[in-house]
């Protein structure tokens, strides 16, 4: 009975990777010090399973970025446009953009808060295993070696690798990149072979893409794959570790390989452990059971997971416990919490909690009783939590009291009812640039080096200058900039009783943005309002509407650490019921317009196509919860980003908001032409540039964007805005980008009594 983890956080326990990557781009670190910290987070991990007792320890599982970016990176996946560029300077320049080159698009991974670099693959990409000897896993893999620890690579699978790609920009029609998986299995097929003339004895595929609904055809590409990958003459053992759900008729195809492993997800896909059973268990092959969830917060109930493992016993050769995902998905380590530089946790919740380090421990334990009996981990057995310990009844009494009623007026009223703005009006998404004064405010006033008083006095100054910089920029709808905000959710959790937080408890989003996910332990009410004062302050200095700004109840919870013991349905209506209050005070104190953003609506849509019906109906009826007391003069609008959002288009008019601001930059607005077929006839806000990157966008391709657009939605249905909010830029690059924009929409209502171009005012 042996014991692993599918993966680990990778930040380091000071954000170490954070600050050594961010100091490299800024210049004030060399690529050697970059690879010296790279190094020793590594050791760390390596060494803290080691000591944990975790038998089989993974290595490649550490980025400087993305693991699919890494992959590319070695498969010789480079386009082109990066081609000129050499080393870690292609390496970023594909996640973040260089002079005059656009990045690779970043997408949600799955159905987590994750975020990846989409590869580009078209009929000409040869893959080759780019470093031949040095590539990335082998030198992991040697590194780990070296000091004395014995590891199992750990891989993106080629399957998901290409389902997860995109054709590059001028692919032929109907080009799809997993048609060249015979020649990616090649480049897999060098790399095991190198990997074992290394001394790997087991290497980790991970295939998270068979979670989803797959057809017969990428069934029959998985078949193939590992056919050729597991005939290979000399290889190490492979586990084939998939996550996130059950793999349904992908766990046959893979049962009838001749790979040693196959890892399920038994917490995300608990309909696995039947299917194990229906095709009469996996026979010589080990099964890596993921039972000790890596995706949440909580502790593991040892007695569930033990009885569970028991009685997967007879439906394989061997079995491994381990988690049911990487752990890169919660934070490092609850120590750092409960420790002196602690947030001090409440330790009723501290006591239920997990994170990467704990959950390690946890597969050691459940193994350690599997082996020797449950009297050996005696002492770790707790006992279930206490029934309605953070129970609030108002709040109960008051949902129940509204029921479903989610109707708002009719929208052609409702629009006569709201503002009257120019045709195009302009806006952006709700935050401006963090900068390091605004920083280093909220830092100061966390550590007690200023007051309130003073607090405010910062966040105030910034609200003005904020507000001078749009006026002057000539754009419409205003916002007051969020300044107050460390994140979009942990700033309202933060406000909301039944929420936890953390100080050290990072998780990787994308590159180097991290967030401290909170954690909902119990019912969530609204003590008072939490944005009231800021964006009353912010109207009460322009004549101009400003923009009141909250994070809608889905968001709300795909981006915390959510309790288990109630559906999620009805936590959702909970956080509902707060925001539906901060709206109705936000009316109350004079604010027209007001957005409530759902970039998470996509992220939570279960994986299998069976499921959508029930999650979207419960989404969209939290957010109609929300936003349906509203009065029709006031205008609401929803935002979203980082998503594909061809199975949620319905849904998006669904959410009967007034205007929706959705990314479209990086995917070329196919999405209007989307929206219009599935009958969507409230406003639309296509972010016209990409903020994910540096660049500046320039007016003619922002008004070429316009006009693109413009085919599709009628001028008096079409807003202009970035595709996401403003936080992570510089003041540099946002000004002029944003003066482009506004200069681009003028452009293009000059035009708009021009033959030819729709307007229907
Ligand atoms: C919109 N996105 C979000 C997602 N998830 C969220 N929970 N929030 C989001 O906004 N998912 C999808 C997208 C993309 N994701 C992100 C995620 C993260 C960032 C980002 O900028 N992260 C920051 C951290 C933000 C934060 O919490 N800031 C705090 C603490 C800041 C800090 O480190 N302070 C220092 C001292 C400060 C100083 O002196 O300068 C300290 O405490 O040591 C805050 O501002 O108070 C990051 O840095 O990673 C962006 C998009
Ligand atoms: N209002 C938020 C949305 C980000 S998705 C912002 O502007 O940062
Ligand atoms: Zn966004």
């Amino acid at each position: 009975m042996n014991t692993t983890v599918l993966g680990y956080p990778r930040i380091g326990g000071r954000r170490e990777l954070k600050k050594a990557t961010e100091a490299y781009w800024e210049g004030r670190a060399g690529a050697a010090e970059l690879a010296e910290t790279a190094a020793g987070l590594r050791r760390e991990t390596w060494e803290t399973l080691r000591e944990a007792g975790v038998g089989l320890i993974p290595s490649n599982t550490f980025s400087l970025y993305d693991q699919m970016l890494d992959t590319s990176v070695m498969v010789d996946a480079v386009p082109d446009r990066f081609r000129h560029l050499r080393g870690l300077d292609a390496y970023f320049a594909m996640a973040r953009g260089a002079e005059g080159v656009a990045p690779l698009e970043m997408t949600k991974w799955f159905d987590t808060n994750y975020h990846y670099i989409v590869p580009e693959a078209g009929p000409g990409t040869r893959f080759r295993l780019a470093d031949g000897a040095r590539a990335k896993p082998l030198a992991e893999y040697g590194e780990a070696r070296a000091l004395g620890i014995e590891t199992r690579p750990v891989l993106v699978g080629p399957l998901t690798y290409l389902l997860l790609s995109k054709p590059e920009p001028g692919a032929p029609d109907g080009f799809r990149p997993l048609d060249l998986l015979d020649s990616l299995v090649e480049v897999y097929a060098e790399l095991l072979e190198r990997l074992a003339g290394a001394g790997a004895e087991w290497v980790q595929l991970d295939e998270p893409a068979l979670a989803a609904d797959r057809t017969p055809g990428e069934l029959a590409a998985l078949r193939r794959a590992y056919d050729r990958l597991a005939g290979l003459p000399s290889r190490p053992r492979l586990l084939v570790s998939t996550c996130f759900g059950e793999i349904g008729e992908a766990l046959p195809v893979l049962a009838a390989t001749r790979v040693e492993a196959i890892g399920l997800d038994l917490v995300a896909g608990p309909g696995n452990r039947e299917a194990l059973g229906a095709i009469g268990g996996i026979g010589a092959k080990t099964l890596v059971a993921g039972v000790v969830d890596g995706r949440n917060v909580w502790r593991a109930d040892l007695n569930a997971a033990m009885a569970g493992c028991a009685s997967l016993l007879g439906l394989a050769a061997e079995l491994v416990v381990s988690t049911s995902c990487s752990l890169m998905h919660v934070p490092l380590d609850l120590d750092a919490e409960t420790g002196p530089d602690g947030g001090g946790l409440d330790p009723r919740l501290a006591g239920r909690l997990a994170f990467a380090r704990q959950k390690a421990g946890e597969v050691v334990l459940i193994g350690r009783a599997l082996r020797e009996g449950r009297d050996a981990i005696a002492g770790h057995l707790t006992g279930p939590a206490p029934d309605g310990e953070f129970v609030n009844a108002r709040v109960r009494a008051r949902l129940d009291a509204l029921g479903d009623g989610t109707a708002r007026r009719d929208h052609a009223e409702r629009r006569r009812a709201q503002l009257d703005l120019p045709p195009l009006p302009t806006t952006t998404i709700g935050s401006f640039p963090q900068t390091a004064g605004v920083r280093r405010a909220r830092a100061d006033h966390r550590a007690g080096r200023i007051d309130d008083t003073a607090y405010e006095a910062v966040m105030r100054t910034e609200i003005d200058r904020v507000l001078a910089l749009q006026e002057d920029i000539g754009l419409d709808v205003l916002v007051h900039g969020e300044p107050e905000r460390n994140d979009m959710v942990q700033y309202f959790a933060e406000r909301l009783d039944g929420y936890a937080h953390t100080v050290h408890g990072w998780v990787q989003s994308y590159g180097s943005r991290y967030v401290r996910p909170p954690i909902l332990f119990g019912d969530v009410s609204r003590p008072e309002p939490m944005t009231v004062p800021w964006t009353t302050y912010a109207q009460s200095r322009t004549t101009r509407p400003v923009k009141g700004m909250l994070t809608g109840p889905v968001t709300m919870l795909a981006w915390s650490f959510v309790r288990t013991d109630q559906p999620l349905a009805e936590t959702a209506r909970q956080v509902a019921l707060a925001l539906r209050e901060e709206i109705r005070d936000l009316e109350a104190a004079g604010i027209r317009v007001i957005q409530v953003d759902e970039p998470a609506l996509r992220e939570l849509l279960p994986l299998r196509r069976a499921g959508h019906a029930a999650y979207l109906d419960w989404a969209v009826g939290a957010f109609r919860l929300a936003t349906c007391g509203a009065a029709a003069s006031t205008q609401i609008h929803t935002h979203m980003c980082y998503s594909e959002f061809g199975e949620i288009i319905d849904a998006i008019g669904a959410l009967d908001a007034d205007v929706a601001s959705v990314e479209a930059a990086r995917s070329r607005m196919e999405l209007l032409a989307d929206l219009n077929t599935a009958g969507y006839r409230q406003s639309i806000g296509p972010g016209v540039y990409d903020i994910h990157s540096p660049r500046v966008p320039g007016v003619a391709e922002m008004e070429e964007a316009l006009r693109r657009a413009l085919r599709a939605v009628d001028a008096d249905r079409l807003w202009v805005n970035p595709d996401c909010g403003l936080k992570t830029r510089a003041y540099g690059e946002v000004e002029p980008a944003l003066r482009n924009m506004v200069a681009a929409a003028r452009r293009v209502r000059e035009t708009l009594e021009e033959p030819g171009v729709p307007r229907k005012f």
